[in-house]
């Protein structure tokens, strides 16, 4: 097998909560965790340090709350405790394929998580641990992809992955609109002007600001997570150049 470079030292990798799911309705299916895992454990030999965002959507949305009922705050708080079971279910699923993580909770709850704190996060990373950041920004009213962008600027890594259901950003929801044409590159601009809803707003917003490149793949495609940090092209590069 021909060496295997990588393209990027630090990587922060987004993965939606959703695709947790399988074909179930809810929750966490123990076979797409294994496949998960097993993907991202991959990214190990390679030896690149990995952030990991993961979102809540698979078990509880904020503004689904709301729309039953409840407090915004409220429904956000639990869509935010989402986010720390599936980051507790990925860190058992990768120590399971030999890979040593951490989570490290933007919500304190000691006698389960770590507390975020960024030192850490930066030590463990360069100790070779994942470290999957649990509990989104800690905030209501934003998403785990604002999380994400936020994390990746902590840690100083050099591109997020948005690894998802669809295989790049498109001209409208390609899950809603099959005449939608896919882009092989985005400025932060093109994006916001013409409303592409693959993140939302804020983190576009956030990662333009900072010059944060972007790339948004699917990762229910075997291999698609080792190709993007080997520098592949798999999706769609938002920012950082063609
Ligand atoms: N212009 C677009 N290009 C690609 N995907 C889009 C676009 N607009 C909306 N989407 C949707 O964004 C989703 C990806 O976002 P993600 O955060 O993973 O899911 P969710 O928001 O459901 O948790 C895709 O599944 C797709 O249906
Ligand atoms: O910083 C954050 C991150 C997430 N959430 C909440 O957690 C839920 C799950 O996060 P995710 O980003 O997966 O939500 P989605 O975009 O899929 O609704 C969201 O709906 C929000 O209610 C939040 O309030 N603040």
């Amino acid at each position: 097998m021909a060496e295997e470079v990588p393209r990027y030292r630090r990587v922060l990798l987004k993965l939606s909560g959703e695709a947790l799911m399988g074909p179930a309705a809810y929750g966490i299916d123990p076979s797409v965790l294994t496949f998960i895992s097993k993907e991202i454990a991959a990214l190990r030999r390679l030896k690149v340090e990995t952030g990991i965002v993961i979102g809540g959507g698979n078990i509880f949305r904020g503004l689904a709350g709301v729309a039953q009922g409840f407090d915004r705050v409220r429904a956000d708080q639990m869509g935010m405790l989402a986010t720390v079971l599936n980051a507790i279910a990925l860190a058992e699923g990768l120590q399971k394929h030999g890979v040593p993580t951490k989570v490290l909770s933007a919500y304190e709850i000691r006698s389960v998580v770590e507390p975020f704190v960024r030192e850490k996060a930066l030590s463990y990373l360069e100790e070779g641990y994942f470290v999957v950041f649990a509990a989104g920004t800690g905030n209501p009213y934003f998403t785990t992809d604002t999380a994400a962008i936020l994390r990746a600027l902590e840690i100083k890594a050099e591109i997020v992955f948005k690894a998802t259901k669809v295989d790049g950003v498109y001209s409208a929801d390609p899950v809603k609109d099959p005449s939608a044409k896919k882009f092989n590159f985005l400025t932060y601009e093109e994006v916001l002007e013409k409303n592409l809803r693959v993140m939302d707003l804020t983190a576009i917003t956030l990662a333009r600001d900072n010059n944060l490149p972007l790339m948004v793949f699917n990762m229910q495609e075997p291999g698609n997570i080792l190709k993007a940090v080997l520098g592949q092209k798999v999706g769609t590069l938002v920012g950082g150049g063609a």
